[in-house]
């Protein structure tokens, strides 16, 4: 058993929207294809991953570095003991062969995005969804199939006025989801706090807003609106600083004693622990947003678990951001709080598989081989063109 290729193609993701900090006219993603000598069902078993939008691309560094570690390795060494199926942990070796420690910069994102596509594989051969495969390994072999799922958006964009603001708040609602989020930070206070009111008008009692500043704040801006949030009951307050920046998220804390959520943007299980070691949050309040596909994957994201654990943390206070579905495998098989959601951003990735229904901000994992992507047609006839 081997892996015999691995192809990426960059991808646009493009859209007019724009967060507080950066516009997405010039977005894209990687697709990676890792192509297996197992045959099921006639045709060789193929893993898929992507990158969660905010990231670029990273082809040049998996051709370069990444996916030659892995193809110039001996096969036999990628195996796990039995042989009888890929380790993505002695995969995951193969490609941080001769990388420094520190400075996770875009290699978490190439590293993160092949690994998804590695796990994939991975449950695939096991012939298992991946939530299944994930609570025998790593669990009492019990998924929760019922996860939590809220939907983001909210972007600003030309021409989006409060009603077409609210017309998308109530889209998410009407479609089964009780918690939806909205950016902030992209305009004046005054301005943002006419748009949290628009979007609160159309929710009702047990719904919930949260809202993202996308890490635009310094410490007085994020203060200012701290005490003016405070006014709401926001399902959370998030990344309001700079995602690096542990003391004004520490300091925040004195101004709101309301739930915040960060963490997108922080890449490794090292930056994850110095947020939770120097950035104030609250284990019994605050939620957590490590992405596995732009922080050198699930191999790394077990072992962040694992250091939330010595650090007193549940891990059901974790919300990964990206709305992929490798995350909603992963809240699934090793019990998260939930995932976040693009019901309508970022097509053909945005979104999960063709059929799930929200229910009261819950989806029920369907069985699907791997993560999943076979179920959702858009995306898998894209995929399928890049490994053909
Ligand atoms: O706008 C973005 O970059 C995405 C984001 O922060 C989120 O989904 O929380
Ligand atoms: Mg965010």
């Amino acid at each position: 058993m081997r892996i015999v290729d691995i192809r990426e193609q960059t991808l646009p993701i493009s859209s007019p929207i724009r967060n507080a900090y950066i516009d997405f006219s010039k977005m894209t993603l990687s697709l990676v294809a890792v192509i297996t000598d197992v045959v099921r069902d006639g045709k060789p078993v193929v893993g898929y991953g992507f990158n969660s939008n905010g990231r670029y691309g990273q082809g040049k560094l998996m051709r370069e570095r990444f996916i030659p570690r892995i193809l110039e390795a001996d096969p036999a060494s990628l195996l796990d003991d039995a042989g009888d199926n890929l380790d993505p942990h002695r995969i995951w070796d193969a490609m941080f062969t001769n990388e420094k420690p520190g400075g996770h910069g875009e290699r978490s994102v190439a590293i993160g995005t092949i690994d998804m596509a590695v796990w994939d594989a991975v449950a695939k051969i096991a012939d298992k969804p991946l939530f299944q495969l994930l609570a025998d390994r790593y669990g009492d072999g019990r998924p929760h199939r019922n996860v939590f799922v809220y939907a983001a958006g909210g972007y600003y964009y030309p021409g989006k006025d409060l009603d077409k603001l609210k017309d998308e708040m109530r889209s998410y609602i009407e479609r089964g989801y009780n918690v939806v989020k909205m950016k902030i930070g992209g305009a004046p206070l005054d301005d943002d706090l006419r748009r949290i009111d628009a979007a609160l008008s159309v929710l009702k009692d047990g719904q919930k807003l949260a809202v993202d500043a996308n890490g635009r704040f310094g410490l007085d801006t994020a203060i200012a609106y701290a005490k003016a949030l405070s006014r709401y009951d926001l399902f959370w307050y998030e990344e309001a600083g700079d995602p690096l920046d542990f003391e004004l998220q520490a300091t925040l804390r004195n101004y709101y004693d309301k739930p915040m959520a960060t963490g997108e943007n922080l890449f490794s299980m090292q930056d994850a622990r110095n947020l939770v070691r120097y950035g104030g949050m609250r284990p019994d309040r605050d939620w957590l947003q490590f992405d596995c596909a732009l922080s050198y994957g699930l191999v790394e994201y077990l072992r962040t678990l694992d250091m939330l654990g010595q650090h007193g943390w549940s891990r059901t206070r974790c919300i990964p951001h990206g709305g992929h579905q490798m995350s909603l495998n992963i809240a699934a098989g090793l019990g998260l709080g939930g995932n976040e959601s693009y019901p309508d951003l970022f097509q053909p990735f945005g979104g999960f598989p063709d059929g799930l229904r929200v229910e009261n901000g819950f989806i029920t994992m369907p069985d699907l081989p791997g993560i999943g992507f076979e179920g959702k047609a858009d995306l898998i006839r894209v995929m399928r063109e890049l490994s053909a």
